[in-house]
């Protein structure tokens, strides 16, 4: 079972955020460069609003970390909010004096919930009269902290077995790049640099013009994005039991990105448009070993890693702060009324494609870890390396 443990604390507006993450072993390679690197690739992308521009990521690392590696204890990291000294009196932890709040209009009540987030049911199930204590916390700020977690477990995936992550925008809106073309880790630099990150120059075209085009109409969308995971062994996850299956955990973990609707392991919904001799990946003897002659599964059968490309797509909703504001009810007066807007993304598409490889970071670290145990990345790379080896059928 998980042998992993992650959690991540902090609100969007708040001093800063916080994460843990319990149970790698000693001597995984990790610095603030690395997690700060990974944080500037999520802050990418057309389409994002103000704050990605004047606000930074700063990493610190609070524990577990020494000269550049992991102890083995738990490692915890905090990514400082430069926007903090702006909201301090707002989100003070101790009680601020009621003047001082009621001379700032950033205070002021948020009682007109907005459709699409959490603020109407949170502000019902919490017992709160206003949004603010709700949206702090299920604001996607909150992604920062996982990409962080992301960056260490993807070095000891990097170190233990060898896999690499990428992910590209596939769809955004209406816009659609050819399906079947598939990134490798050689092409990070370049997807980085794509304004969608998208790498078919048509397509990325099409989908910045997608944005424009809503940016014009006070209105925004949403997409999908694929995450690709190259050099996964063999048997990761389980089809013994439902909550050891590995395209469940993905699917889970995936589901758990703010504003992220849908998930599809390998080819996933086409898959129930197609007879099943055009559904799945016929098994061939090759030079290379036993393979498989398509990637239509994805990379996992029956909860198991096949050993082949692992490849999911997860679906993102337009954004919920739509500028043209949606209807909603004042809740101090029962009135109708539009919902709050101040700023927001227009798209986050490219975002939230660097959330979901830090997601599926962390997911296969966990496998990882649950299969090859070891205290030390000595110790688990031997493990690697033993049960690779040794294979009885290949
Ligand atoms: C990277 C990223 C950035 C986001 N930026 C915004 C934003 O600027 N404005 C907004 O209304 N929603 C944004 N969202 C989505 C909301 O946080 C999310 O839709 C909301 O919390 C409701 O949660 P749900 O869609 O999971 O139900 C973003 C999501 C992600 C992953
Ligand atoms: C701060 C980030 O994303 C935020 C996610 C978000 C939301 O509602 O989810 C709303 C926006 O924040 P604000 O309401 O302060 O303008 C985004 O900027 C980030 O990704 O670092």
């Amino acid at each position: 079972m998980s042998r992993l443990r992650w959690l991540t604390a902090g609100e969007s507006h708040g001093p800063a955020l916080v994460a843990t993450l319990e149970g790698l072993p000693a001597g995984v390679p990790i610095t603030t460069d690395m997690v700060a690197d990974h944080l500037a690739r999520r802050r990418l992308g057309y389409g994002r609003g103000a704050r990605m521009k004047f606000e930074r990521d700063e990493v610190t690392f609070l524990g577990g970390v020494r000269h550049g590696l992991t102890l083995g204890s738990p490692v915890a990291v905090m990514v400082g909010n430069t926007e903090w000294p702006k909201w301090e009196q707002v989100m003070a932890a101790d009680p601020v004096d009621p003047e001082i709040l009621d001379g700032l209009a950033r205070n002021a009540p948020l009682t007109r919930p907005r459709p699409g987030h959490a603020d109407l049911a949170g502000m019902q199930k919490y017992g709160f009269d206003e949004a603010r204590p709700i949206l702090e916390r299920a604001s996607a700020r909150e992604t920062a902290a996982r990409v962080a977690l992301g960056a260490v477990a993807r070095s000891y995936l990097k170190e233990t077995t060898g896999v690499e992550i990428v992910s590209h925008v596939v769809e955004l809106a209406a816009a659609k790049a050819p399906r079947g073309v598939y990134p490798t880790p050689a092409d990070v630099e370049k997807l980085d640099a794509d304004p969608v990150r998208c790498l078919d120059a048509d397509a990325s075209k099409a989908m910045v013009a997608e944005i424009d085009q809503a940016h014009k109409d006070g209105d925004t969308l949403g997409g999908v994005v694929e995450i690709l995971a190259y050099g996964v062994p063999v048997g990761l996850g389980s089809h013994v039991h439902w909550d050891r299956k590995l395209d469940a955990r993905l699917a889970g973990a995936l589901m758990g990105i703010q504003a992220i609707k849908g998930v599809e392991i390998g080819d996933g919904f086409e898959l129930a448009r197609v007879p099943g001799s055009k559904a799945h990946d016929e098994i061939v003897k090759t030079d290379d070993g036993i393979r498989r002659t398509t990637g239509r599964s994805g990379g996992t059968e029956g909860g198991l890693t096949t050993g082949e490309l692992l490849r999911v797509r997860a679906a993102m909703k337009p954004i919920a702060t739509v500028p043209r504001a949606l209807q909603t009810v004042d809740v101090t007066t029962g009135e109708a009324a539009q919902a709050h807007h101040q700023r927001s993304d227009v798209s986050a598409v490219p975002a939230a494609g660097i959330v979901a490889e830090a997601m599926v970071a962390l997911v296969l670290a966990d496998a990882v870890a649950e299969k090859f145990g070891g205290d030390s990345v000595t110790e688990t790379r031997r493990n690697v390396t033993s049960y690779l080896d040794n294979l009885a059928i290949r």
